[in-house]
């Protein structure tokens, strides 16, 4: 079957040929070859690791400091207390299934989820009805075909069941996925054998500081909890003034079951994480929103998803916040700046959406979340998810730590409060709670102001309140009224205190940088062999491809002399100087995705400048070696396209292209 998948040029993309030239310029290889190579574990070679970079300064310009947001290098270990409180030690988990025979390990809802999704596909095929066929993945596609050997017609009921199933497959707990399993006789596509019930296993690499072993850690699944953690410090920083937002650019680890895709699904990848804390009570308001409310954007959103549907429709995010599809303002801001990112770097806009997240994919804290996804190959791929995760992570924090982990700001109009107290007798208490006294103090602390006042009617009544305790023998403390006691009483207030909600867009870069080479690579018309990548100017790997017309010792003083100004101007650049055609050396060098290429030609010598190639259009212009480095300098800082630099140019006719 045809692929849906185009690449930019509207060819067939031709996954093979793709990925051969990938591992043949060396762009990225799995890790710990020599060993076997390592699942999951990938190693970036010279044009991935600078094109990485590239993206990277992008991205540090295009948030860190347009945005003024506080950049911050935080630890990738993390001890097991803070993972505890954010919820990753019990939650950040997946099921697996084992093949008991082979050994397999596969995850419980990919398996689920493929097994239908075959069965589903065969029948649209026995039915005679047109078979959707964007996801490409060819080892999904041996495992469908394995799952489901011929076309087979569901029953109706049984077909309403499957797509049910799958919509609710986010909602399933380990059981549910068992019984599932059980009932609709799910086995291992590639085995056909049956496979183990669910078991749960944290994703998380687990390790220890010191040699002890009595300090657990992991390392960190994500950058958040670092920033989070920095949130006093931050807001010192930023003179007490919300909106403010912190970022981070490191490594996150994820033990994956099946990593698969390449680099889609990896156990070690770099993330590019922003917290952008806001007062919930401005109603999450941006400054900046005004400035792009008029920008449409792709937003498939979930009335569109719950209808079968995957259209996205294009709104401006004006409208989308006004009428409450985007949660806020903040959000909103949020994914117009993703998208011009995604367009900096040279995604191809046809292959980037926006999907909102639906209520079962959402952590039950998060007010709203939509994943930027961007299509490749292997079809819809979450690159960012941009989630609103309300002021969970900060009052956790706060409530296991006991450090302040709240914005104070003076009131405008200070107010009159009646509060009851709860105040504790330390002299008289000491003696009479001895171990248990901080334990009370904080529960008596703990209490709302409607116990407080209820107590005070006991007191009055019995002499004696009983309080539940944690951490006391039997759970509860009788306290007489020598010990403590219950008063209204009447303050001024003039501040007030609040957790930070926070909106979070975290990148995953890897991704990211896959699609991207997806999305620039096309083949030049009539010639399959002749790859290009199309990366821009701006963050091409290496920008200039110097090659000299013929070996010829004559050309080393302007080699020389051209590397010279070329290190000067802060361009990175290769000399080509095999003896090979230059039609080859540039059809080569067209593949590491090199936008420029300088000729050295005999009429250099004679001081007539050189020749500039766009690889794109293999078109070429003449001129002195100031005009063609003011050009060059200029296309690769996005200032100049090459439209213009034709029209400010001679063309030259060269016949390098020929010469293959
Ligand atoms: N195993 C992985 N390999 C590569 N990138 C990843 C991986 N897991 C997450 N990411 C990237 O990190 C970003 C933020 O992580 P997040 O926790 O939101 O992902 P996720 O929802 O767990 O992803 P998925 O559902 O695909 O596992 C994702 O949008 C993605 O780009």
């Amino acid at each position: 079957m045809a692929s849906e998948y185009k690449t930019r040029t509207g060819q067939e993309f031709d996954r093979n040929a793709f990925e051969s030239l990938l591992r043949r310029k060396v762009f990225l290889w799995q890790s710990f070859e020599p060993y076997g190579a390592t699942k999951g574990l990938f190693d970036y070679g010279p044009p991935l690791e600078n094109l990485e970079a590239e993206v990277i300064n992008i991205w540090r310009d295009h948030f860190i400091r347009h945005e003024k947001m506080m950049a911050l290098k935080c630890s990738m270990i993390t001890p097991y207390q803070v993972l505890k409180t954010s919820g990753h030690v019990d939650k950040f988990a997946d099921y697996m299934c084992k093949d008991p025979k082979t050994g397999e390990i596969l995850r419980s809802d990919h398996l689920i989820k493929d097994v239908i999704e075959a069965r589903l596909k065969s029948d649209k095929e026995a039915r005679g009805e047109k078979v959707e066929d964007a996801e490409e993945d060819p080892k999904k596609k041996k495992k469908q075909s394995k799952a489901v050997k011929s076309a087979v017609k569901l029953d109706d009921a049984v077909k309403q069941e499957y797509e049910h199933l799958l919509a609710t497959l986010d909602d399933c707990t380990g059981d549910d996925m068992g019984a599932l399993i059980k009932k609709h006789d799910i086995r291992n596509p590639t085995t056909n054998n049956e496979v183990e019930p669910p078991v749960s296993v944290n994703l998380m690499f687990q390790t220890q500081i010191g040699a002890t072993g009595k300090e657990p850690a992991f390392l960190r699944p994500e950058t958040a909890q670092g920033q989070f953690l920095s949130f006093q410090k931050l807001l010192e920083y930023s003179d007490n003034q919300l909106p403010m937002a912190s970022a981070s650019i490191g490594y996150s680890f994820r033990n994956e079951l099946s990593p698969r895709s390449g680099l889609l699904r990896v156990r070690e990848f770099l993330m590019a994480e922003i917290e952008h804390f806001v007062d919930p009570e401005s109603g999450k308001r941006h400054p900046k929103f005004h400035s792009v409310r008029d920008v449409k954007l792709p937003l498939l959103d979930r009335k569109t998803q719950s209808a079968g549907g995957s259209t996205p429709t294009v709104t401006s995010i004006g409208e989308a916040v006004d009428s409450k599809l985007v949660d806020n303002e903040t959000l909103g801001y949020f994914l117009v700046r993703i998208m011009q990112f995604m367009q900096k770097i040279g995604i191809d806009p046809a292959k980037l959406r926006f999907r909102q997240h639906m209520a079962n994919e959402m952590a039950h804290y998060a007010a709203d979340c939509w994943d930027c996804e961007l299509l490749n190959s292997y079809g819809w791929i979450e690159c960012v998810g941009c989630a609103d995760r309300s002021a969970y992570d900060l009052s956790v924090h706060e409530k296991a730590t006991g450090t302040f982990l709240k914005v104070r700001e003076p009131l405008k109009d200070p107010k009159r409060v009646e509060e009851w107290t709860a105040s504790l007798d330390k002299k008289k208490s000491g003696p009479k709670l001895k171990k248990d006294q901080s334990k009370v103090e904080a529960a008596l602390a703990g209490l709302s102001q409607e116990m407080r006042e209820k107590m005070s009617i006991s007191m009055e009544k019995e002499g004696k309140v009983e309080v539940s305790v944690e951490g006391v023998e039997g759970g509860k403390v009788e306290l007489g009224r020598e010990i403590v006691s219950f008063a209204k009483e009447s303050r001024v207030e003039t501040m007030r205190e609040y957790t930070p909600n926070v909106i979070e867009p975290s990148f995953g870069v890897g991704r990211i940088l896959y699609s991207l080479m997806e999305h620039v690579y096309w083949t030049r018309e009539g010639d399959a062999a002749r790859s290009v990548m199309s990366f821009l100017p701006t963050l091409a790997p290496i920008k200039v491809l110097v090659v000299p017309l013929q070996k010829d010792a004559r050309f080393a003083p302007l080699l020389s002399e051209l590397e010279a100004r070329l290190d000067d101007a802060q361009l990175s650049y290769k000399v080509d100087q095999s003896g090979v055609s230059i039609g080859k050396r540039y059809s080569r060098n067209d593949e590491l995705g090199i936008p420029f290429g300088i000729t050295v030609d005999y009429e250099s010598l004679e001081g007539k400048g050189f020749t500039l190639r766009d690889r794109d259009s293999t078109k070429q212009v003449r001129g002195s070696l100031e005009e063609i480095l003011e050009a060059i300098g200029k296309m690769c800082k996005g200032k100049e396209g090459w439209e213009s630099v034709e029209k400010r140019l001679p063309v030259f006719e060269g016949k390098e292209e020929k010469e293959e």
